[in-house]
């Protein structure tokens, strides 16, 4: 059923649900629009709403064929919406689960689009800080790219910082997933634009490979990960293009590609990659393996997060790879917003204690696996970085035992962790940066009212709602890379977080 939305745009049905609200299609006054509907939750938040208003410049700011374009910011009543460029065609997730893995020319066309879009937010100073393919829109209106790739759009521009409010984050958790946050990210550090890189290097992997470099099993194993472990080059990739993704998965943000250069490095790629098959690479939790090889208590039989992960896709290592996520949310006309999307892990940032015991827990891993490759017999222990799994040797039993010892160094880690973490309790999960000092936004106007706005200026005259200053409370949580304040109440979520092996949140103001 159709309903207004301010006095200028009509939304007409449904067409996608993310975790932060609806999008509907809709009407203005030029035409079709994708009507981005907040949360109940979040359009009540009076706080929120004076972020939205008072960013509306920089969310409105951003004009360029690679960015889903902001029309217009609606404040009316109870709804919060965002006007936007309306897309014809699909997302990135939803495209990776319905086909695998592209074709690598494919892949670095997208991937060299996406580069473009950020580079000019990079340069109006705006940080994306959740790049990720649920937020990479193909547009299947424009003319293909090189590869027969449908030419990409980045949509979500500033969105997860401005929900990523402090207030939200004591009683509820931080959702998001962790397989594209970049390392500093994770160790508490301001999130600058080259998180963006990491996060798209990340998008580029997923799309060659079928599945992220550092993601699968619990939350605090993807976080370990992403801060200890490097990534060996895909077989079958090109040296060349290898390089330029392994530089912008790099540890220290300052070694990664600029936008600008990742965008210029993949193009030339481009040539040379026509003709060149999807990549076959197994992955590293094939369900082939028996449930003792998983050394970190990832169980390949089924998840243990609580998702519904959905149909597992086609056979092999693509099967593991779709039943990592959700499904993509379905383009459903007329279905119910839904805030307990599964494609999220609910997840924290841990404090120093919990990093250190995971890094602990890392290099006790990779000594018992040395001296087990060590020893006469063994087999081959060679462990792919990323992986989640010892080579397949001849010593099963001895491989159990020693996965039973890891087990348990993992687990004595993660209960100093906890200890420590109760500890302190206060001080946990608020080692980051004020994001008020943040550069991930673009440039406001400092309106604090969105009634005094005229259209023109990306506020709809509708608007009701009195706009609260940027209020931040200390220790905020800045580049979670992902949207907060989405309740625990769901059985999912709930199964999510006991899978991670986190303490529970203790936050303070
Ligand atoms: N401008 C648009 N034009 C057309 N469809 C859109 C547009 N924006 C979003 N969609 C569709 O709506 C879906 C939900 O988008 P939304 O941004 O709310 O969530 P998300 O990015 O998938 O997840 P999250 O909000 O959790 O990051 C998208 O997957 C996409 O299919």
């Amino acid at each position: 059923m159709a309903r207004k939305i301010g006095s200028r745009y009509t939304a007409h049905q449904v067409i996608g649900r993310g975790s932060a609200g609806t999008v509907w299609l809709g009407e203005g006054p030029e035409g079709p629009v994708a009507i981005k509907l907040l949360r109940e939750d979040l359009a009540s938040d009076q706080v929120l709403v004076g972020r939205f208003v008072q960013e509306r410049t920089a969310l409105t700011s951003l004009d360029h064929p690679r960015v889903v374009g902001v029309h217009d910011l609606v404040v009316d009543g109870d709804d919060l919406a965002l006007v936007m460029e309306l897309v014809h065609g699909t997302d990135l997730r939803s495209r990776l689960d319905r086909e695998g893995p592209l074709i690598p020319q494919a892949a670095v066309s997208i991937a060299a689009d996406v580069a473009e879009g950020l580079a000019v937010a990079h340069a109006a100073g705006i940080v994306h800080r959740d790049v990720k393919p649920e937020n990479i829109l193909l547009d299947q209106a424009s003319s293909p790219g090189p590869g027969g790739a449908p030419r990409a759009k980045l949509s979500d521009f500033g969105i997860a910082r401005l929900v990523d409010a402090p207030r939200r984050t004591r009683a509820t958790r931080i959702i998001g997933t962790p397989d594209y946050l970049a390392p500093e990210v994770i160790e508490g550090l301001e999130p600058r634009a080259a998180v963006d890189i990491y996060a798209l290097a990340t998008v580029l992997y997923e799309l060659l490979a079928g599945f992220t470099p550092f993601g699968g099993g619990h939350t605090g194993a993807v976080l370990r990960r992403h801060v200890t472990e490097s990534v060996a080059p895909l077989p079958g990739l090109p040296e060349d293009l290898w390089k330029v993704i392994a530089q912008c998965l790099a540890k220290a943000p300052a070694s990664r590609l600029r936008a600008t250069e990742l965008a210029a490095r993949l193009r030339e790629q481009l040539p040379s990659l026509a003709g060149q098959p999807v990549l076959r690479v197994s992955h590293p939790d094939a369900s082939t393996l028996p449930a003792a090889e998983y050394d970190d208590g990832y169980d390949p039989h089924g998840p243990d997060d609580g998702e519904d992960h959905g149909d597992p896709g086609r056979g092999g290592t693509r099967q593991r790879v779709a039943r990592r996520r959700g499904p993509a949310v379905p383009l459903v006309p007329g279905a119910q917003p839904d805030s307990s999307r599964d494609t999220h892990t609910s997840l924290r940032r841990p404090n120093r204690e919990e990093l250190a015991a995971f890094a602990e827990a890392s290099r006790q891993e990779r000594a018992a696996r040395e001296a087990a490759a060590a020893r006469p017999g063994s087999g081959s222990t060679h462990r792919r970085p990323g992986s989640r799994r010892s080579g397949a040797g001849s010593s099963v039993r001895r491989r159990r035992l020693l996965v039973g010892v890891v087990a348990l160094l993992v687990a004595a880690g993660a209960l100093g962790a906890y200890k420590a973490f109760a500890g302190e309790n206060g001080s946990a999960g608020a080692p980051g940066g004020d994001s008020s000092n943040s550069p991930s936004t673009g440039p406001t106007d400092g309106s604090t009212d969105s009634s005094t706005d005229s259209p023109s200026a990306g506020t709809d005259p509708t608007s009701t709602a009195q706009a609260a200053g940027p209020e931040r409370a200390p220790g905020t949580v800045s580049g979670w890379g992902a949207l907060t304040g989405i309740p625990v109440g769901g059985p999912p979520v709930a199964a999510a977080l006991s899978g991670s092996r986190m303490p529970p949140p203790a936050r303070t103001a």
